[in-house]
C-alpha cells in the first residue's frame, strides 16, 4: 500500500499566478489503479517526481506500508515511471532499450530475451527489435517505452499520459497488459486526460486542484 501524507513541495521560482505550494495525500493499494487529472501546470509531474524520488519533498511522509520510501534512492523504491518524453537511449536498438529495464548491464538470459520478444509481439513490433529509436515513429517509440515499463518487476507503476497518440487497437492491447499487472498486485498511478483510458483502468479518480488532490470518484470499499 502506497501512502502519501501531507507530502509537500514548494517551487522557489514560478511565474505569477502559478500554484507554488503542493501538499499531496494519497492511498493506493496493491492491484489498484488511481487516475489523476488536472489542468496543465496543476502539479501532476511534480506528484510523480516526488513519488519516484526525483524531487525531494519539503515535509510529509511517503511510505509503502511501513517502509519509508523517502529514505530510499529512486532505483531502490520499487517504482517504475513512464514519463511523457519516453527516455529511450538513441544509440541502443529497441531490444536493448527494453532490456535495460530487466538487466542494467544488458546481460540478458534466455527467459529475459523471450519476454522482450513477446512484449514487442504484443504491441505489433516484433520485426523492429534491431531498429534504433531514430528509425521509429513517435507512436512506435512510445510503445517501446511502454513495453520496457511493463516488463520491469515493480510494485508501483507511474504512467504519465502513456497512451496518447496510439490507435485504438494498440491502446486496448496495452490496457490488457496493465490489467494483468494490476492482477499480479502492482499498484498503478495513471495521469491521463483520456476518459476511455481512465474508464478502462482506473478504480477511482483524483483531481489536482490548487496543489491538493481531491477525490473525483471514491475508491471502492
Ligand atoms: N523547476 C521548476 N521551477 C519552477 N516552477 C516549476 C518548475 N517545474 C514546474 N514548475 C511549476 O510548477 C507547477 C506544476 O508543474 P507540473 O509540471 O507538475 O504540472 P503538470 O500538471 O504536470 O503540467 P502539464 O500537464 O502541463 O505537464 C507549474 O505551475 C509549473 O510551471
Amino acid at each position: 500500500m502506497l501512502i502519501a501524507e501531507a507530502l509537500s513541495f514548494h517551487y522557489s521560482q514560478a511565474e505569477p499566478g502559478q500554484t507554488l505550494d503542493f501538499r499531496f495525500d494519497l492511498r493506493l493499494a496493491p492491484g489498484q489503479c488511481v487516475a489523476v487529472d488536472g489542468p496543465s501546470g496543476a502539479g501532476k509531474s511534480t506528484l510523480l517526481n516526488l513519488i519516484a524520488g526525483f524531487l525531494k519533498p519539503a515535509s510529509g511522509q511517503l511510505r509503502w506500508l511501513d517502509e519509508d520510501l523517502l529514505a530510499l534512492h529512486p532505483w531502490r523504491r520499487g517504482v517504475t515511471t513512464l514519463f511523457q518524453d519516453h527516455n529511450l537511449f538513441d544509440h541502443l536498438p529497441v531490444w536493448a532499450n527494453i532490456g535495460l529495464g530487466l538487466a542494467p548491464d544488458l546481460r540478458l538470459n534466455a527467459g529475459q530475451r523471450q519476454r522482450i520478444t513477446e512484449g514487442l509481439e504484443q504491441v505489433g513490433m516484433a520485426e523492429m527489435a534491431s531498429r534504433l529509436p531514430s528509425e521509429l515513429s513517435g507512436g512506435q517509440r512510445q510503445r517501446v517505452a511502454l513495453v520496457r515499463a511493463l516488463l520491469r518487476d515493480t510494485r508501483l507503476l507511474l504512467l504519465d499520459e502513456p497512451f496518447t497518440g496510439l490507435d485504438r487497437a494498440n491502446r486496448e492491447t496495452l490496457w490488457v497488459q496493465v490489467e494483468r499487472l494490476k492482477h499480479s498486485g502492482v499498484a498503478v498511478l495513471l495521469v491521463s486526460h483520456d476518459a476511455e483510458d481512465v474508464q478502462a483502468l482506473a478504480d477511482y479518480r483524483l483531481r489536482l486542484v490548487e496543489g491538493r488532490l481531491i477525490v473525483a470518484s471514491p475508491a471502492p470499499a
